[in-house]
């Protein structure tokens, strides 16, 4: 079956590398007369292969095997008797009438997540919850925070532990869009008992961005039993979400308090040695040979996201393969030229107070004034603090730019703000969520 891999090295280059892991990799092919049939290992991912992807398989197909007939069914290919493993307790079980084969993209593991102090807290609760699936003290895991800081990768990792150390178990990664259109379909069709029994089979449920539920009064209740079902059953969920559900307008109360019932915790953006940790971790995991100077501009330029920084990296690459030429800081410089430029001019000082002075309720000139009430001096210190974290001014330019204030009164801002980042959750949570106003 040779055309498959090669469309699915199509697609590889046509969709975002999570979209292929999710949906298309876990595909197996196999040839029956002219037709290409395709298994999919459970209902979820037959359904959003078929509605996302199938109009371009087809065309591969027809490019590749000569034939664009294709079948998507659910199932897998007969593993050959010889090295079939023997079955793990409870992996016979039936799944939507197939045996159960999930769905987890086995790139993302623990070992090649990068962990720092933004996202210390959320590996370990992920492993822990890898190895006690069920366990009351995380379950349910909800891991939550920006995008593309790495809670996907997490719960994927936490799934594909949970399977190394047992392969027996049975382990569901849905996209709540997913589980809302599957929900919608099962409703129309009304097939709601094979929708439910579906989550009843598994013995963890992966679901991802559960803010997408928001105003969606039937999903939610839905998923609210669903829920229920599965943590009285001691099932492990892991969930995601872009921020802490009860700041998530649009979910029922009872819902919220419910997501938040067992372990929460949050993902922060990754500072900057962990995000020059991340570039050469994700260089060496492509084979691309990075110098630290490039990294560390890399990390210095790309603050807002991992998944920016990955995208800067796989560019660098890809240009570096085709010129012939090898990476050296001027070669980023001169690749990622407009992308760096667009970082670097969002953000100026002005910009920072301005953004600053909003976010706590304050004008502009109360920031630069030289009154020193806490309510006006903490944000001060917070706008210095971020202008010198965010952008290439030296701490007097800082300065100058906060009404003349000396470079020291800038120093002592950055260090003030750094320690109380460690001690007052409060302000940690607001200058998270400046750098992602500021970077987006
Ligand atoms: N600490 C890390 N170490 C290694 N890779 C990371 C780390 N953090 C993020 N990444 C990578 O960044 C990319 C985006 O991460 P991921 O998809 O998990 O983000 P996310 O938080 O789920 O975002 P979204 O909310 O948009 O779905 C992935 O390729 C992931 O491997």
């Amino acid at each position: 079956m040779d055309a498959w891999p090669r469309c699915l090295e199509r697609l590889e280059a046509e969709f975002p590398a999570e979209d292929v892991h999710a949906w298309l990799k876990p595909l197996q092919a196999t040839r029956r007369d002219d037709t290409t049939v395709l298994y999919a290992p459970n209902a979820f991912v037959r359904d959003e292969v078929r509605d996302r992807y199938l109009e371009r398989i087809r065309e591969l197909l027809g490019h590749f095997a000569g034939s664009p007939e294709v079948a998507l069914e659910i199932g897998s290919l007969p593993r050959p008797a010889a090295i079939a493993p023997a079955p793990a307790p409870g992996a016979a079980r039936a799944f939507g009438g197939v045996e159960f084969q999930g769905n987890l993209d086995g790139h993302y593991s623990f070992d090649n997540f990068v962990e720092g102090r933004s996202n210390q807290l959320g590996r370990a609760a992920a492993w822990h919850a890898a190895q006690k699936p069920g366990d009351r003290a995380h379950n349910p895991l909800l891991l939550y925070g920006g995008t593309g800081l790495g809670k996907t990768h997490l719960m994927f990792a936490a799934g594909n532990a949970m399977r190394a150390s047992n392969p027996g178990m049975r382990v569901l990664y849905v996209r709540s869009e997913q589980f809302f259109s599957a929900m919608m379909k099962a409703l129309q069709e009304k097939a709601m008992d094979g929708f439910k029994r579906q989550f009843q089979q598994v013995d963890a449920l992966l679901i991802d961005d559960i803010q997408f539920f928001a105003g969606k009064d039937r999903t939610q209740e839905e998923f609210f039993h669903t829920f229920n079902a599965l943590f009285d059953g001691r099932q492990q969920i892991i969930m995601t979400c872009d921020r802490f559900p009860r700041e998530v307008d649009g979910l029922e109360p009872r819902l919220k308090s419910r997501l938040a019932s067992g372990l929460s915790v949050p993902i922060d953006p990754p500072d900057f040695e962990t995000r020059a940790q991340i570039v050469m971790s994700k260089a060496a995991e492509r084979g691309t040979e990075i110098p630290e100077d490039v990294a560390f501009l890399l990390a210095k330029k790309m603050r807002s996201n991992v998944r920016d920084l990955e995208g800067a990296l796989n560019t660098l690459a890809a240009r570096a393969n085709f010129t012939g030429r090898p990476i050296t800081e001027e070669f980023a410089q001169e690749t990622l030229r407009d992308l760096l430029r667009a970082q670097q001019q969002s953000i100026g000082i002005a910009n920072i107070q301005k953004t600053v002075a909003d976010y706590y309720g304050l004008q502009i000139k109360d920031l630069l004034s030289k009154r020193r009430t806490r309510s006006l001096a903490r944000p001060r210190q917070v706008a210095m603090a971020l202008a010198k974290e965010l952008t290439e001014h030296s701490l007097p330019e800082i300065g100058d730019a906060f009404a003349g204030r000396d470079h020291t009164t800038v120093l002592h801002a950055c260090r003030q703000i750094r320690t109380l980042q460690e001690t007052d959750g409060k302000l940690r949570e607001d200058w998270n969520k400046l750098i992602r106003k500021l970077s987006e």
